[in-house]
Parts: structure tokens; C-alpha cells; sequence
């Protein structure tokens, strides 16, 4: 075709413009549409006939914006150049991406994708298999028909039927110059296609017939049934495609942008609708949306003004958006970026649908408590440790969703480790810890009173263990132990008696909400948390009321390790993940029933995450412990209750009395309950803290002192109140003391 052709060609293209439309086919503007996007209320894209063009944001090279500070001058409000950190800075900030996926360094994730990609390939090669036979007999059903459409096709094309719009065109405009160039054009076209058509309908029997000679007859039939099939393919109706996909699960469909921002704009939300709208800035993906584990990550920006936790509290109707389960999608904010970067993982299948998973320890021989153990699994199926040396645990949950088993990973994995000295307390009573009997030096289970006092004794010994402990790392040398703590080395030395001490306690409300136990309970425990750590002692507690009464806040404030399994509101979700979690979108309360054992963890890593525990049943807890008992024997580090010995136990108040004669002097012979009181929560706070009278009364009464009216004059009155003599008090010392001589 020459110039001429093309220059007729494109202003005959031009008229045939039938669409009405008249900015069809139009350049568009891109500034102009930008500016449409960007507008806002404040910055009218059209400005009237009035405004000043030098005033208006856009006319400002630098991008400044001008405000009228009045009429004369304007005021500069963005600075002319460029501020901000520069490319370098900017390059240096920026996050590496990491070089190699996911499921290439990490073996379970390789074994998980692998997995997935075998199981979908098979599923898929198996649900065709199966319809072969229908395809074949739908293709050559339609093959007569997709035969005539091929026919009528290659007739259009031969008579070049394309090209008739165009002469009528010219005919109707009255160009017989127009009208006889596309004639003369539309001769030559035929010409040549009819002889390439009567070339190929005459070579097409010859090679066929060639064919049917020279190929074997299993080619010949292939060929045959792929030709057939072709041709049948031809006749297939778009809206009723021959092959049905493979997989409509909704667990394995892939996420892309499309479907996250259709998600996402099915939540109501103003902001979200606004950008996703005409005119709006759209919603912004800061990484691709890659596979990653057995499930899909994306990463969101979400609209300015939208936080995470705005879509936390619509996880449901998010995962309705997704067409997926409600345990397949966890959005998560990202602790580094800012409130509206999310980073939203969506699961194959839900996460409570995950056949339960016994963990490394139910094959573990021996485990170190100085090195991290084993906890659960994140989504992903990744595994999760705790460093349970240095640090201590807290799991709450409501009634029934995995509290006990969750406690009790951590208790197996130091009961494998024959060093560590466990004493295991379980106030609910239904024996859920009673395979560590056979490892613990001290156990005890039931609501009861006397299981109470007697956790609380043991709660006393931990306490005297702190203090010995205390006094013998501080008489160690500076070079063997440089960092004032506990170590491997040391814990090694029998006898240091620097071993780790594991003291756990479930249902823990029922020791710290008692009356007659849990003031003093909490305060040791207190103590225990705050000065444990670098001492070698561990505290576990699990609760089913983190609530201010059944958990002093003490507790809840200083404990490094937290486990939340579901629970019912705000308050209980910040009592055991921390002030201001749920602010900040970690939130267990949007965990449903059937997320058993599943539950946020915070402080084992950087980051809060959502964690499985293992599910260890209670034969595999027997057998680990049967594990851990021989391990212990062969150590001779069996002993207490395991070893059928009696376990240590605190005295009530070893010190009281040593204490009361330090905070009464000589010189004052009687003292008031309430002042001793108040002066013994002075000199250890950790210990006496909160006593009234009464527990002054009650905790002396064992040690055959009894409080007597003491009378005062106060402003010219006299007032009469229960108090303690200095003399009871040395005289109640010097029995002691004889006692301990004699014996
Ligand atoms: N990691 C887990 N995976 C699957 N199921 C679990 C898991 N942990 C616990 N469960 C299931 O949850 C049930 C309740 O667990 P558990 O007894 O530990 O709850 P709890 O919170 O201690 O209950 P309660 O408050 O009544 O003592 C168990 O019987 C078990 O079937």
C-alpha cells in the first residue's frame, strides 16, 4: 500500500467514526487528568475567570503552595526546594527485600509449596482425566459446526468483507474517486486470496490423502481427532467454556490486587470508598502479591486516614469481601511502618482447620532451657520458640480454648531438660498436668484450700531461692559471671544450685482472687517476676481471668511473654498482651470459638504473631514425660515429689518476725497492727505489700504471738486497737532459735 492509500485509508477511518462519542478516539490529556484525580475541594481544577494563575498551587514551579496572608503578600507555607532525605539517604533507608523467597531458605516452607504445587497439579491432571471422554464427545459434536464457521470465515476474508464499510462510505458521500481507488483496491486483494484459498482447498485433500499413506494409522487418527478438535474448539460458545476450572475452592484461588481492593471495598469504609472511587488516589501495594507459605501475603497501603485496626474490626466482612473462610484471613498492621500499612496473609485453608501438630518435643530426647524451645507454628506453618531462660510467661484465654495445653508445652520442654527443677501447680483441678508428677519436684491440683497453701508455701521457697540465689551469684568471682546472671556454665555447677527453677501455675486465679493466700501470693509472685529473671527462676502463669482482681497488675505489667488465646473484650486482651495492644490491633478478641489453641504471642519475637501451640494430647505428654523421667535418673537430678521425697517448701514467713523487730525499736514496746502493717510494706514491699491488721494478726498467730488492745490518747480521745508487743515478738525469736539449735 503507498502514501496515498494510507492517507485515504486514515481520513476515511476518521468519518467512519459512527460512535456519536465525541471524545472517542480522543489523545487524553494527562495533565488534565491528573489534575482531575489530585483535585480537591480546595484547589479547583477550572479556575474562574477571576483567580490569580500565579497564586494557584500548580503555577508554582517548586509545587509551593501560597496562602493570602493579605491582600498585598503571600506566604510561603512549603518550602521552595526540595526537602526531605535525598536519593542517598532514601536508598539507604530502604528495606532489602529478601534475595531468595521465602520457600527457598526455609525447609518447611520448600516442603509446603512443594507440597501444594504437587497436590494442585494432581488434582487438576485427575479432574480433567475424568471429563476427557466428555470433552472429546462435546468437540466432535460441535466439529460439524465449527467447520462451516471456518468455511465462512475464510470467505469473508477471500471476498474481503472487511473493507466493505469503507466503499460504502465513499458511495454515500458521492466520491467516485474515493469509491474507485478502494474498488480497484478490493479487485487485487480477491484476486490474490482466492488463488491462495483455491491453492489450499486444493492441496488440503492431496496432503491429507499423502497423510493417510504415508502416516501409521494411530498418527493418522491423532491428526484426524486434533483437526476434529480444532475445529470443533472453533464452535465453542464463549459463555460456556468446554473446560471447567479444576479448582473453585475458595482456599487456594491466588490474590491479586483485584480481588484485595474489591475486599476491601466492600467494608464501608468512607476513606477506602473515596480512593477506590472516581477521582481517588487508589489503593497502593508497596510489594507484589507473592505466595508465601501456604497462603498469600499482600501487602496494603491503605487510604490516608485509615488505620489497621479499622479493618481489624471488620475482619469478617474482609474475609467475606475475599470469598474466603474467616480463619484463612489475618490482617496484621506492620510494627515498623506507619497505621495504615498492612500486611494482610491470606491462608489456604483455615488456620483452626489445620490437622494439630505434636511438635519437635514429642520426639525431643533432651532439650536446654538456655536454648529457645519449641511453642507452635505460626500461620504459615513456620515454627515458633520461646525463650523461656531470662523471662517469664503469661497465657490467658477464655474457659476451653487451649490455656492448659498451652502451659504445658513449655513445662514438657523443661521437664526434657534434666537440669531444670519444675514445680508444677494446677488450681482448676482436672489433672491436665499430672504426667509432670513424674518429673516435678513439687505438684499439687485442685481449687482446694490446702492445695492453695500449700502452692503458696512453694511460691515461699521460690522466693527463699531468690535470695540465696542472689547472695551466691553476688560472692562469685567477676570473671565467672561477668554479667551478674546466671549462665549455662553456672547452672552446670551442682553445686551453686544455679539450676533453672520452673515454677508454673494454672488457673492462677484461684491462688491470687483467695482471700486467706492471695495477697501474699501475688506480692511473692511480684518479686519472683521482677527479680527472677537474671536468677535463674521462671515464672508460668495461665489464667482464664486476667482480670485486676484474680491478676495483680504487677504481674501483668512486668511479665515479658504473653499468650492470648481468645477472649471476650478490650480489658482482658490488654491485661495479658500488654497496655494499649488492642489499640494497636492485636487483638485476641477476634479470635471465634473454633480457634482452639490458637492465640496472639507476644515477646518471643520482634513482632507480635499469631501462634499455635503444639497440640501435645495427654498419652504423648506421658510418654515425653516417661522421657524426661529417665533422662532425670540418669542425671540424679530426680528429686522431690518424683523422687518420693517431701518437697521444699517455704515456712510461713521465715522473716516476719526478724522484720518486726527491725521496724519496732526497743524503745517503742507496743505498736498498733496497722502502723506495723504499714511500716513491714516499707521495708519489703514485695512481700508485705497491701497487708491489713488482720493478715498481721493471722500470719503471727502459727507462731504463738497474739495481738493484744493496745489504748492511745489522740487528740484528748482514747482509741483502742488490736497491736503486737515488742516483747511477744523476741521472745517468739528466742523460742525459735532454741528450736532450731536443738534440732
Ligand atoms: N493447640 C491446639 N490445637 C488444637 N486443639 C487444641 C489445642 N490446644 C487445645 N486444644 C483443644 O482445646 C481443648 C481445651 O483445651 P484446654 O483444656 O487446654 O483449655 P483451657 O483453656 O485450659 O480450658 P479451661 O479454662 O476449662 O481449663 C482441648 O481439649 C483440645 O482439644
Amino acid at each position: 500500500m503507498n502514501h496515498d492509500d494510507d492517507e485515504l485509508f486514515r481520513r476515511l477511518e476518521a468519518e467512519l467514526d459512527l460512535t456519536g462519542d465525541p471524545d472517542a478516539g480522543a489523545v487524553l490529556d494527562l495533565s488534565k487528568a491528573r489534575a482531575a484525580r489530585h483535585g480537591s475541594p480546595d484547589s479547583p481544577a477550572d479556575p474562574g475567570p477571576d483567580s490569580t494563575p500565579d497564586r494557584s498551587p500548580d503555577s508554582d514551579p517548586d509545587g509551593s503552595v501560597y496562602l493570602p496572608a493579605d491582600e498585598s503578600a503571600v506566604r510561603l507555607v512549603d518550602s521552595p526546594a526540595p526537602t526531605g532525605p535525598g536519593w542517598w539517604a532514601r536508598a539507604r533507608a530502604a528495606k532489602p527485600r529478601p534475595v531468595l523467597p521465602a520457600w527457598a531458605t526455609s525447609r518447611t516452607e520448600f516442603e509446603t509449596a512443594a507440597l501444594w504445587l504437587a497436590k494442585h497439579t494432581l488434582h487438576s491432571l485427575a479432574f480433567h482425566a475424568v471429563r476427557l471422554p466428555w470433552y472429546a464427545a462435546v468437540l466432535a459434536l460441535r466439529a460439524p459446526g465449527g467447520f462451516f464457521t471456518v468455511l465462512a470465515r475464510l470467505l469473508r476474508w477471500a471476498w474481503d468483507s472487511e473493507s466493505e464499510a469503507l466503499r460504502q462510505v465513499a458511495a454515500t458521500r458521492n466520491d467516485p474517486d474515493d469509491y474507485l481507488k478502494l474498488s480497484h483496491l478490493r479487485d487485487g486483494r480477491v484476486r490474490s486470496r482466492w488463488i491462495l484459498l483455491g491453492l489450499g482447498l486444493a492441496l488440503g485433500p492431496v496432503l491429507a490423502l499423502i497423510a493417510y499413506v504415508v502416516l501409521p494409522s494411530w498418527a493418522f487418527t491423532l491428526a484426524a481427532a486434533a483437526i476434529l478438535a480444532a475445529f470443533g474448539w472453533v464452535n465453542i460458545p464463549k459463555d460456556k467454556p468446554l473446560i471447567s476450572r479444576a479448582v473453585v475452592a475458595t482456599e487456594v484461588e491466588r490474590l491479586t490486587s483485584t480481588v484485595v481492593e474489591r475486599a476491601l471495598g466492600a467494608l464501608g469504609i468512607a476513606e477506602i470508598n473515596k480512593a477506590l472511587g472516581k477521582g481517588g488516589e487508589g489503593i497502593r501495594f508497596p510489594a507484589p502479591i507473592t505466595r508465601d507459605g501456604p497462603g498469600w501475603r499482600a501487602d496494603v497501603d491503605l487510604p490516608y486516614g485509615v488505620t489497621v485496626t479499622d479493618i481489624l474490626d471488620r475482619r469478617d466482612r474482609l474475609a467475606s469481601g475475599l470469598r474466603r473462610p474467616l480463619g484463612c484471613v489475618w490482617p496484621e498492621p506492620v510494627p515498623d511502618e506507619h497505621a495504615g500499612r498492612m500486611m494482610l496473609w491470606v491462608g489456604d485453608r483455615a488456620l483452626n482447620q489445620v490437622p494439630p501438630n505434636a511438635g519437635p518435643l514429642a520426639k525431643a530426647a533432651q532439650t536446654s532451657l538456655f536454648q529457645p524451645i519449641p511453642f507452635g507454628t505460626d500461620q504459615r506453618g513456620r515454627p515458633v520458640t520461646l525463650s523461656l531462660m531470662y523471662d517469664n510467661v503469661l497465657i490467658g484465654a477464655m474457659p476451653g480454648m487451649g490455656k492448659t495445653f498451652s502451659l504445658r508445652v513449655p513445662l514438657l520442654a523443661a521437664a526434657l531438660d534434666p537440669t531444670a527443677e519444675l514445680l508444677v501447680w494446677e488450681l482448676k483441678g482436672t489433672g491436665d498436668l499430672a504426667p509432670l508428677r513424674e518429673v516435678a519436684a513439687d505438684y499439687g491440683s485442685g481449687p482446694d484450700d490446702d492445695t492453695k497453701a500449700a502452692a503458696l508455701q512453694s511460691i515461699r521457697y521460690v522466693y527463699a531461692e531468690l535470695e540465696r540465689r542472689a547472695k551466691v551469684i553476688s560472692g562469685l568471682p567477676k570473671e565467672l559471671c561477668p554479667e551478674n546472671k546466671v549462665t549455662a556454665q553456672l547452672a552446670a555447677k551442682k553445686s551453686l544450685g544455679l539450676h533453672p527453677l520452673v515454677l508454673a501455675v494454672d488457673e492462677c486465679q484461684e491462688l491470687f482472687a483467695d482471700e486467706k493466700v492471695g495477697k501474699e501470693a501475688g506480692a511473692l509472685c511480684t518479686a519472683i517476676i521482677k527479680r527472677g529473671r537474671a536468677l535463674g527462676v521462671m515464672l508460668l502463669l495461665a489464667t482464664q481471668r486476667p482480670d485486676r482482681d484474680s491478676l495483680p497488675t504487677a504481674i501483668s505489667a512486668n511479665v515479658g511473654t504473653r499468650y492470648c488465646l481468645r477472649v471476650m473484650g478490650q480489658v482482658e486482651n490488654d491485661m495479658v498482651l500488654g497496655t494499649s495492644a488492642y489499640k494497636n490491633g492485636i487483638r485476641a478478641t477476634s479470635f471465634v470459638k473454633k480457634d482452639k489453641g490458637i492465640g496472639y504471642l507476644v515477646g518471643a519475637g520482634d513482632d507480635p504473631q499469631i501462634v499455635r501451640s503444639y497440640y501435645i494430647d495427654t498419652p504423648a505428654a506421658e510418654a515425653i514425660c516417661k522421657r524426661a523421667r529417665a533422662a532425670r535418673i540418669a542425671a540424679g537430678t530426680l528429686a522431690g515429689i518424683a523422687a518420693g521425697q517431701t518437697p521444699q517448701r517455704g515456712d510461713r514467713h521465715d522473716t516476719l518476725l526478724d522484720d518486726i523487730l527491725a521496724v519496732v525499736p526497743p524503745s517503742e514496746p507496743k505498736v498498733w497492727s496497722e502502723t506495723l502493717a504499714a511500716r513491714l510494706a516499707e521495708l519489703r514491699p514485695e512481700v508485705y505489700d497491701g497487708w491489713t491488721p488482720e493478715q498481721v494478726a493471722s500470719a503471727l498467730a502459727p507462731m504463738g504471738v497474739e495481738t493484744i488492745q493496745i489504748n492511745r490518747r489522740i487528740d484528748g480521745k482514747n482509741v483502742n486497737r488490736r497491736g503486737i508487743q515488742r516483747s511477744d515478738i523476741s521472745d517468739a525469736v528466742t523460742k525459735r532459735d532454741r528450736n532450731r539449735d536443738a534440732g
